[in-house]
């Protein structure tokens, strides 16, 4: 049984529905593979997409093709008119750049600027545009993209000399999709709305993987006319996108998320040099993880490499501290007993002294590792 999928392709300046696309259930492909087989159907690259299943029925194979399905809170499409044309992203690391090229490939107007400005090269090589700072880059823009690495980085970009603000007006908007807590949020959303701009937090859940495949999700707050208007571009880069209400609950939601996710990795490491230890092959354990109430995609993606002692970046270690370390201020500001959080956030310290920054979050299995040579 396959699904009948109608997917409305928008264009900078009209919607068009075009083209019925069919997948078998529980499938899905990545944003841009979908944009180009909808183009096949379109008389020009559509910006974005959504599809939505209308009805059920047996269809030959050789006819299937699959697509990314969409999920929304809030299906309402903006007004033809008010898609933005001109696309700003500040700060191409790790999520940052493939996020932009995203955009470039789903036929976005992209301009681009990163503080090392040889990471705009590949972006510039797809056709982005370069602006020496981030004032000229929202000067030239509709709305303007940040991915930037801690509160600190994120502040001075939007607002520190030549920052985003000197750019924006009325009329435009900044996205801000970095992790921060919600005081950073709050602070950049005044300076941005002091110039008549509109404000939106967006942190994203997902790592490297779903960055490069438009399967983000994205945890918003702010002005609702911003979601709205830059929703066709959300959804170009993720799956699905939750609206949150004011300033700091998408910080906030973010926060809590990844908390958990620190936890998480803290236990599994200790897990699996436990299992090593007791005579166990920690790969097994990893298997039975991977079948049980427990399973949890992280495990299954990073147990094979940690039980290799490799941690190739997709989440680098520094940035999980980071966030254990606002989750526990969050915490603080409501009096929220988080003892688990907090004893997995001095993990992530050590982790860090240990020269383990850069590597991928699973590295903090290599604190314990050092934390029982000190004790045999
Ligand atoms: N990697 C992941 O899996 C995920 C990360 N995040 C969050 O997204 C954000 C970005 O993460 P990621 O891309 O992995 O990080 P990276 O470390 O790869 O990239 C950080 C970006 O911030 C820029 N930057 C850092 N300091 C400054 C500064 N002082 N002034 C200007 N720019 C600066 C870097 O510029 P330069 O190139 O010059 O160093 C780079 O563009 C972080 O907040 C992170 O917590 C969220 C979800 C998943
Ligand atoms: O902030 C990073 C999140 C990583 C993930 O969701 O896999």
């Amino acid at each position: 049984m396959a699904k009948i999928l109608m997917v409305k392709a928008s264009y900078s300046n009209h919607y068009l529905t075009t083209a019925a696309i069919l997948s078998p259930p529980n499938t899905a492909i990545s944003a841009s593979k979908a944009m180009s087989m909808c183009s096949s159907f379109c008389p020009r690259r559509p910006i974005s997409f959504r599809a939505k299943p209308i009805s059920c029925f047996p269809i030959k194979p050789k006819f299937w093709v699959h697509v990314k399905a969409f999920s929304s809170q809030d299906s309402t499409s903006p007004p033809k008119d008010e898609i933005p044309a001109r696309i700003g992203f500040l700060g191409l690391g790790i999520m940052g750049s493939p996020m932009a090229q995203n955009l470039i490939k789903a036929g976005c107007d992209v301009t681009v600027w990163n503080r090392t400005k040889s990471k705009c090269d590949p972006l510039i090589s797809l056709g982005a545009t370069y602006k020496s700072s981030p004032e000229e880059v929202a000067a030239s823009c509709d709305v303007t993209f940040a991915m930037l690495a801690d509160p600190e980085s994120a502040v001075d970009v939007a607002c520190g000399k030549h920052g985003a603000a000197n750019g924006m007006s009325s009329g435009k908007g900044y996205v801000d999709v970095s992790t921060v807590d919600g005081a950073t949020s709050k602070l950049i959303s005044t300076h941005i709305k002091s110039t008549g701009a509109l404000f939106l937090e967006a942190p994203v859940s997902g790592s490297k993987k779903p960055a490069e495949d438009g399967q983000l999700i994205f945890l918003t707050a702010g002005d609702k006319s911003l979601y709205d208007t830059a929703g066709p571009l959300l959804d170009i880069m993720g799956k699905s996108r939750f609206y949150l209400g004011d300033v700091g609950n998408g910080a906030a939601m973010k926060l809590v998320v990844n908390m958990i996710m620190g936890s998480m990795m803290a236990s599994f490491s200790e897990g699996l040099l436990l299992s090593e230890k007791v005579g166990l092959d920690p790969s097994v354990l990893v298997q039975v993880i991977s079948q049980g109430a427990i399973s949890a995609p992280m495990y299954s993606m990073k147990g094979p490499s940690m039980v290799q002692s490799l941690y190739p970046t997709a989440f680098p270690l520094k940035h999980q501290q980071k966030d254990l370390r606002l989750a526990l201020g969050l915490a603080e500001l409501v009096s929220q007993p988080t003892p688990i959080a907090a004893a997995a956030n001095e993990l992530y310290k050590v982790a860090k002294s240990r020269g383990l920054s850069d590597d991928d979050f699973s590295a903090v299995i290599e604190a314990l590792k050092v934390k029982m040579e000190q004790r045999s």
